[in-house]
């Protein structure tokens, strides 16, 4: 593995390495001993509680061999940053449930041990998540968010002293249990790669701040996330092993604003090994040459980390990487201080136009599970609206969510998009963008896509102006004052940096504002929003409707509307069942509609099937007035 530097810290880096690690200290970003305490406690707890399952499952199993109760066992492993050394006050412990081959997954784990949480005191907000490509229970113990996964091995009894890193383990194990052991075998490679773990530790906590802080700290929406952000600053420090903390920073800026994507990031040679599992590969997987931005796991089977990232994100990561590393350079020349490298990025300060996501369940624990959702499928939006506007706009999504109330509410959030049109893309008179269609098809393809969809769970997509954003996502609830000179802009700062730190993993919600006025773009079939933009983009009506691009988009399709008194109203014509039953789902989701009935499953509506000749539904709303939809004959 080569190396850039092995260089020796001189007594400047002594002093500038202290400087960066105070402000660590300053803005809290390490968890507290009785908070460190806490944790250890509930992994106890949470240990004794998979041991006392797995003897349950033995005995369940007929096994009443009185040794063989005794020698049943499961162990608890822990990884992501908590196992890296670098959790914050408020981040989560991700750890891993080891069970023998008799234990399984769906009756054993998402069974059994999720009955024995429930009815554990102090476990609340307890949330199956069986269908995910990893599968998880999440939950909180004693105020401690745990993300539990499962590993079914193919031992009769784990050992205690069980090594996680042996390749051999993965022998003629189902995938979900390799994906979830991945995380452990990734974590401890990572450490065992890293010449000098203190130094890795506080670099990457470095970088995890600063990522949080510009606004790009999040796989889920297509940024980094902690593992991402731990492999890269595993590879700058393998480049200069000798380094500290405020040079491994600097180089990191360094080495990532020139890199040369998608080359990828890799701490050691892909790993090969005799058995099924995926590993990345881009010479001989399509899917794999279409990644943008590989950062590979340095243990069997090697994957890539990132495969989230986007054009548009990688674009704003990489912007932001010029920053720091001119930042970076202007420190190591003494001309400014660390602070200014954690400055927080001004997001709702940025654009002129947004788009505000608002999600609502009936329910905590539906809200729970449509909000993940939801989240992963936001960088679609992005990738919709840039497909559909001409390649004119780019979008920027803010990496939290907020709520109305200064207490985070458990059935509702918002989440907020910047849109703003492309470098170098010059203004034209008149330009105007609808992104009616392309907001409906987006929110049908969420729900459409969403197995569990429930009744209750809904979204809404709508465009505001910078001025119209609502006073609750400022910190404190309280706007700031339109021009600012670049004194109070600064004051701003520092108290706004006050307010993040507090919220450092994820963004909440600030305290109560007023509600926004705003276009509803997401109005179910009729709902109608545009965005219109000219050299002076202008707000716009909720009757705004044409548009250039929107001319050559497909048509909506045939939907007679029967209210009560029997008025069929056509909303437009068809172009093809998938869009039926797409407008259904964006109906059932912004609640317009309540429920339905249907004669054939909507899933049999994709193509090929489009040629079919109809398919009835029968609609009925929420509130008056009843509708009912029918859908027949459905023009192709
Ligand atoms: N995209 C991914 N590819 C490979 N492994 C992943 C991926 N996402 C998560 N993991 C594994 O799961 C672990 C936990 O993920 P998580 O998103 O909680 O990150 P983290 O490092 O714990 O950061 P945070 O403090 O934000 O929770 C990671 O450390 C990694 O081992
Ligand atoms: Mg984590």
């Amino acid at each position: 593995m080569e190396i850039i530097s092995t260089s020796a810290p001189t007594v400047l880096d002594v002093i500038s390495t202290k400087e960066l690690e105070k402000i660590l200290v300053d803005e809290k970003l390490f968890a507290s001993e009785e908070e460190s305490l806490g944790r250890v406690e509930v992994l106890g707890r949470l240990d004794g509680i998979v041991k006392d399952w797995i003897k349950r499952v033995t005995m369940d199993k007929g096994i009443s061999d009185e040794e063989q109760i005794q020698e049943a066992n499961a162990k608890l492993f822990t990884f992501g940053s908590y196992r890296l050394g670098v959790a914050g006050p408020s981040t989560d412990i991700d750890a891993l449930c080891v069970g023998p081959c008799y234990a399984t997954r769906h009756d054993d784990f998402f069974g059994k041990l999720f009955r024995m949480l429930q009815e554990t005191p102090l476990v609340e907000d307890l949330t199956p998540v069986p269908d995910a490509r990893v599968p998880v229970i999440k939950f909180k113990f004693n105020g401690v968010s745990v993300d539990l996964l499962y590993a079914q091995l193919q031992f009769s009894v784990i050992p205690e002293e069980l090594d996680s890193l042996q390749d051999s383990l993965l022998h003629n194990l189902d995938e979900q249990t390799v994906l979830s052991l991945n995380g452990c075998r990734v974590t401890d490679r990572i450490l065992s790669l890293v010449p000098n773990i203190r130094n890795f530790r506080s670099t990457l906590r470095c970088l995890r701040f600063w990522a949080k802080r510009r606004g790009i700290y999040s796989n889920a929406m297509g940024f980094l996330g902690g593992i991402n952000w731990a492999l890269l600053v595993a590879r700058v420090c393998q480049l200069y092993p000798n380094a500290l903390p405020n040079v491994l920073v600097s180089r990191f800026f360094k080495i990532f604003a020139h890199w040369k994507w998608p080359n990828p990031v890799m701490l050691c040679p892909i790993q090969y090994q005799a058995m099924p599992h995926h590993v990345w590969d881009p010479r001989s997987n399509q899917r794999d040459r279409k990644h943008l931005m590989p950062i590979i796991t340095p243990s069997y089977p090697c994957t890539n980390s990132s495969y989230n990232v986007s054009s548009t994100t990688l674009r704003i990561m990489q912007e932001e990487f010029q920053r720091a590393k001119e930042l970076c350079e202007e420190i190591e020349a003494g001309k400014r201080t660390w602070i200014t490298l954690f400055e927080p990025y001004h997001f709702f300060g940025s654009f002129k136009n947004y788009l505000q996501i608002h999600i609502a369940a009936k329910n905590a624990g539906d809200f729970r599970q449509w909000k993940g959702w939801v989240e992963s499928r936001l960088r679609q939006l992005i990738h919709m609206i840039e497909r559909d506007m001409g390649g004119v706009l780019q979008c920027r999504l803010y990496p939290g969510d907020f709520s109305e109330n200064s207490v985070k509410s458990s059935s509702q959030c918002h989440y907020f998009m910047g849109l703003g049109r492309k470098q170098g893309v010059s203004p034209q008179d008149g330009e105007k963008f609808d992104m009616r269609l392309t907001v409906d098809e987006f929110k049908s393809h969420v729900v459409w896509m969403y197995s569990s969809w429930k009744q209750g769970m809904q979204i809404h997509v709508s465009h505001l102006r910078c001025q119209d954003i609502p006073d609750f996502v400022f910190p404190g609830g309280v706007r700031p004052p339109k021009s600012l000179n670049e004194k109070k802009r600064k004051r701003i700062e520092v108290i706004e940096s006050t307010k993040l730190k507090k919220s450092e993993s994820s963004t909440a919600g600030h305290s109560s504002g007023q509600k926004s006025s705003q276009t509803e773009s997401g109005v179910a079939l009729d709902g109608s929003h545009g965005l219109k933009s000219g050299p002076s983009v202008e707000p716009s009506t909720s009757s705004v409707s044409s548009s250039t691009s929107a001319s050559s988009r497909p048509q909506r399709p045939a939907v007679s509307i029967e209210t009560e008194d029997d008025n069929a109203t056509s909303v437009s014509q068809a172009q093809n069942f998938n869009q039926v039953g797409a407008t259904v789902a964006a109906a059932l989701a912004t609640g317009t509609i309540s429920s339905f009935c249907q004669n054939e499953s909507l899933e049999e509506l994709e193509p090929p099937e489009l040629t079919a000749p109809c398919f009835k539904t029968a609609f009925v709303a929420t509130q008056k007035p009843i509708i009912k939809l029918q859908f027949s004959s459905l023009v192709k």
